[in-house]
């Protein structure tokens, strides 16, 4: 058990033999906070940010680059603010994750804003708030985004996010750069976009965008997506259409599994700065999973040890509706108990107390386990606080952030009453 591999930041401590996150005792956090608690590691954040903004600073097409934290992937205003401080901008889907991001002290200037489905109310707040840029993914997206803009007085900075129709060779529900996906354009019809979007008066044309999925293990997809995008700037150049900064989107995946190899960050920024350098265009990334997800535990607790004929089952306090990864994606989590001992091993399926079948966050584990053990679920920092919901009315965990021996309680476990606060009965 000692010899294991933790993802940054987590290990055993030589003493006491139990999981620590910085040098915070997880044992003690539980008892602290309650469980089921996500955990985050300020030093492994900071680490995980560090890693780009270091590579883009190194290079000389990466030197005005901008890390973009992609928001989506964990929108704790603790780790917002975090990445604020050091300097990151935030790729936002939402109204709601602008005000999150404004919230933390994040810079609106730093602000680029994704998705395919983008309100009217959305809008003007960013318009509002002064965002870097639009990444504009239809048609029809840029005329309301061009009518609005016009309405209130502004002028709207947008990059087009181009779909170069490249296999990320990723989970079919995380890829996003292949033609049947529903995001961006199709890169054959961009041109004629760019061409009407220069023609708006309240539209400014800065930059260009892709994303072609997440949890990309192989680098080279990203490489692909960017030899397809730069002829096209090179035919936008030679119309007089000049882009000021081409966004990369996020997607580099993290180690799941111990043993598990991930890239190494500057590997696959190196290659794509190159193809960039003396282009004159300022690189941003978006980078999501791979800054916050090995940054994370989840502390459960067991609850329950039930031995059935054909199975073992662990029922812990945390469900799907907490970690909904292993019941959306079957993911993989690394589980292991926070105070190793050695009773007899028997190989269990960790299940939450939610009425699915699907309530899983793990499956056929080997470990000795008693009731009331607790365990931690690893690489959890990323799509899991952010995906949780309350079904069957449960109310959400509490978020922790360590910063070496201090804890701070980032977000307080909700309590069954706030769960149905605003609602009404009515009487008929
Ligand atoms: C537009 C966009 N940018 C950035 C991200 C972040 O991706 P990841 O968490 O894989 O880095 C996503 C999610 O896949 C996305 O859709
Ligand atoms: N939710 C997914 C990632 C989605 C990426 C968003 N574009 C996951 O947990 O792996």
């Amino acid at each position: 058990m000692s010899q294991r591999q933790f993802p940054h930041s987590c290990h055993l401590n030589d003493q006491n033999q139990t999981l620590h996150l910085e040098d915070c005792n997880l044992q003690t956090v539980a008892e602290t906070f309650g469980t089921p608690a996500y955990v985050y590691s300020r030093a492994a954040l900071t680490d995980a940010y560090q890693a780009f903004a270091d590579t883009l600073a190194a290079h000389p097409a990466g030197q005005d680059g901008l890390v973009c934290f992609a928001v989506k992937a964990n929108s704790n205003l603790g780790v917002l603010s975090l990445f604020a401080q050091l300097g990151s901008g935030f790729d936002i889907v939402s109204g709601g994750e602008l005000a999150r991001v404004l919230a933390a002290g994040g810079n609106p200037k730093k602000v680029v804003f994704s998705g395919v489905g983008k309100t009217e109310e959305e809008m003007i707040a960013a318009l509002n708030a002064g965002i870097l840029c639009f990444n504009v993914e239809s048609a029809s997206e840029l005329d309301r985004l061009s009518t609005v803009a016009a309405r209130i007085g502004k002028r709207a900075p947008i990059s087009l996010r181009v779909n170069p129709d490249v296999d990320a060779k990723t989970h079919p529900y995380i890829s996003t750069g292949l033609k049947e996906n529903k995001f961006g354009v199709p890169i054959t019809d961009a041109l004629a976009l760019y061409r009407h979007a220069a023609s708006l008066p309240a539209i400014e044309v800065t930059g260009i965008d892709c994303h072609i999925g997440s949890q990309l293990l192989d680098p080279s997809p990203f490489v692909e997506a960017l030899e397809r995008i730069l002829p096209l700037v090179d035919t936008l150049k030679a119309e007089g259409i000049h882009l000021h900064h081409i966004d990369l989107g996020g997607g580099l995946g993290i180690y799941y599994h111990e043993g598990q190899t991930e890239p190494v960050v500057a590997d696959y920024l190196r290659p794509l700065l190159d193809r960039l350098t003396g282009r004159g265009l300022r690189v941003l990334l978006e980078p999501g999973r791979r800054l916050v997800g090995n940054a994370g535990v989840l502390l459960t607790k067991v609850e329950y040890l039930k031995h059935g004929e054909d199975k073992h089952f662990a029922i812990v306090d945390a469900a799907m509706n907490d970690l909904a990864r292993p019941a959306l994606y079957e993911a993989w989590h690394d589980i292991v108990p926070v105070k190793p001992h050695n009773g007899e091993a028997r190989t269990y399926d960790i299940v939450g107390p939610v009425c699915e079948t699907g309530d899983f966050l793990g499956q056929a584990r080997p470990m000795a386990l008693q009731q009331g053990d607790l365990l931690a679920v690893l690489s959890a920092g990323a799509y899991g606080m952010v995906m949780s919901s309350n079904y069957n009315t449960r109310p959400r965990a509490a978020e922790v952030l360590i910063d070496g021996d201090k804890t701070h309680l980032v977000r307080e476990r909700e309590t069954v009453a706030s769960l149905y606060a605003g609602e009404k009965t009515i009487q008929f």
